[in-house]
């Protein structure tokens, strides 16, 4: 339900939606105010997920069933009801209507062709005194992806995460997803047919993240789990690191539009919308310079948000969680964006290439009026696995290196050993380790 207010804007709002100014005196709290919402971390949340990790890395497949039955309201009796042969993903490929199949395959040859570009390759070289050094890359041999699944299905997930793998080398690639009610969803299926999934198991929730983690009969242990989810997965994901790898802990979507009034309102507006209707959580947020443009976009927001199936979902992300801020000029507008590091910056303003280069925080950069964040969620072909909640300050996005490894090469030639066994010799004595100093000498000698 959307409610007139008078807004900072001076047009009507809808309740909640924050409208804040670099202006404001407490400017900085406010900001700070933005980056809080309740389930992040939330040691309810942690508890559930530790009695299920722990229930499942105990009972294994029995574990995984009851939960799968009483989260995702199947009525499963054994794992085989929870898994998916190769011919049920060819199957679902093709009762797919033909555009569906050519918009899947199409994406996917640009979400591939983009990793490419991102493949590690190992390196030697030698030293001044014949000694070999280098780096070796080999690819994981087994990984678990989660495709999220509990209020909406994503095939685009299977393609992000499953691609990079593919193109790393991965030899196995195991999917977990929810499918509540017991509801496949051929789009999704058929994603991880055209992706080269090779095994999938309909299960979702911190369930599927300990079977991945600590394999139970059915489901053999993974060596890294990646993909998005909710705040249960995320719990999951961040327990069970250490037995395995994990990508990253992803919170819920979020998008920060800059924008200088060139772009039409109407744009902008359903750009906000699109990562707002993914969860009540997500967070939508635009920068402006310009206040009737602030309002415009907020005019088209209120005319357009009846028309959106998920209108209820939106209405809650943008009034919890939304937000318009004011500033004085775009370089204050970088700045903001570099404190708030967020999943997806649109720089939707006139030359984009001018603005790139200020910032310094984002997981992907949608520059200038035509590049929707949307493109980017499906077929541009960088990944839409993305860091959130201010992550992109050290981390990246999903890609190829998430599925290498690296391993030292050293081959020291006879000269090297008596050079290297010299330094060597003397740092492991003072390191009071006789035997690492002996080691060097033998070979000294
Ligand atoms: N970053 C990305 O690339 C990306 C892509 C797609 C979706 N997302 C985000 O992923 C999230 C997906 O969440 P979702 O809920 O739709 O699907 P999900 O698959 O992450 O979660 C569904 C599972 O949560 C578990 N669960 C639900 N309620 C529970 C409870 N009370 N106790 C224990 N377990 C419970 C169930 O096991 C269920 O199978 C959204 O926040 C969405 O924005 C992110
Ligand atoms: N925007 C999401 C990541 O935050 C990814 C996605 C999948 N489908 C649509 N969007
Ligand atoms: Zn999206």
């Amino acid at each position: 339900m959307i409610i007139f207010g008078s807004g900072g804007l001076g047009c009507p709002k809808y309740k909640g939606m924050k409208y804040i100014s670099t202006q404001d005196a407490d400017f900085k709290t406010q900001l700070a105010a933005l980056q809080a919402f309740e389930t992040a971390q939330d040691p309810q949340v942690d508890a559930a997920v530790a009695a299920i990790c722990a229930d499942v890395q105990q009972r294994g497949d029995d574990a995984v069933i009851e939960y799968t039955n009483r989260f995702d309201h199947t009525q499963a009796q054994s794992m085989a009801e929870l898994t998916l042969s190769q011919a049920d993903l060819v199957a679902a490929f093709a009762r797919l209507p033909k555009n569906v199949q050519t918009a899947l395959q199409t994406a996917a040859r640009r979400i591939e062709s983009y990793h490419q570009h991102q493949k590690q390759q190992s390196w030697q070289y030698e030293d001044e005194n014949g000694t070999l050094l280098g780096q070796q890359i080999t690819a994981l041999d087994r990984v678990g992806i989660y495709v999220p699944g509990g209020k909406a299905a994503y095939p685009s997930s299977v393609m992000m995460n499953a691609m990079p793998a593919h193109v790393a080398g991965v030899a196995e690639i195991v999917m977990v997803v929810p499918m509540p009610y017991g509801e496949r969803n051929d789009i999704v299926l058929a994603a991880a047919y055209v992706a080269g999934v090779t095994q999938v198991f309909t299960i979702g929730g911190a369930q599927a993240v300990a079977a991945l983690a600590y394999g139970t009969q059915s489901i053999a242990q993974v060596d890294k789990i990646t993909g998005p989810g909710n705040a249960y997965v995320a719990a999951a994901k961040r327990r069970v690191f250490g037995v395995v790898g994990i990508d990253m802990v992803a919170g819920p979507s979020e998008i920060l539009v800059i924008a200088d009034g060139t772009t039409p309102a109407k744009w902008v507006a359903m750009d906000l919308f699109s990562q707002a209707e993914h969860d009540e959580i997500a967070q939508a947020i635009l920068i402006t310079t310009n206040a009737d443009y602030a309002s415009e976009v907020e005019a088209q927001m209120q005319a357009l948000l009846a028309q959106m199936p998920r209108k209820d979902i939106i209405e809650v992300s943008l009034a919890s969680r939304g937000a318009i801020i004011q500033v004085r000029n775009l370089d204050e507008a970088c700045e903001i964006a570099n404190y708030l590091a967020p999943e997806h910056l649109e720089l939707s303003v006139a030359n984009p290439q001018n603005w790139v280069p200020k910032i310094r925080h984002a997981g992907a950069i949608f520059m200038g009026q035509y590049t929707s964040e949307s493109l980017g969620d499906y077929c541009a072909g960088p990944n839409h696995v993305l860091p959130t909640s201010r992550t992109a300050r050290f981390a990246s996005p999903l890609g190829v290196y998430d599925f290498q490894k690296r391993s030292s090469l050293i081959q020291v030639s006879a000269q090297g050993a008596r050079e290297l066994g010299q330094i060597a010799s003397i740092l492991a004595h003072g390191e009071g380790l006789t035997a690492h100093a002996r080691a060097a000498e033998l070979r000294m000698e």
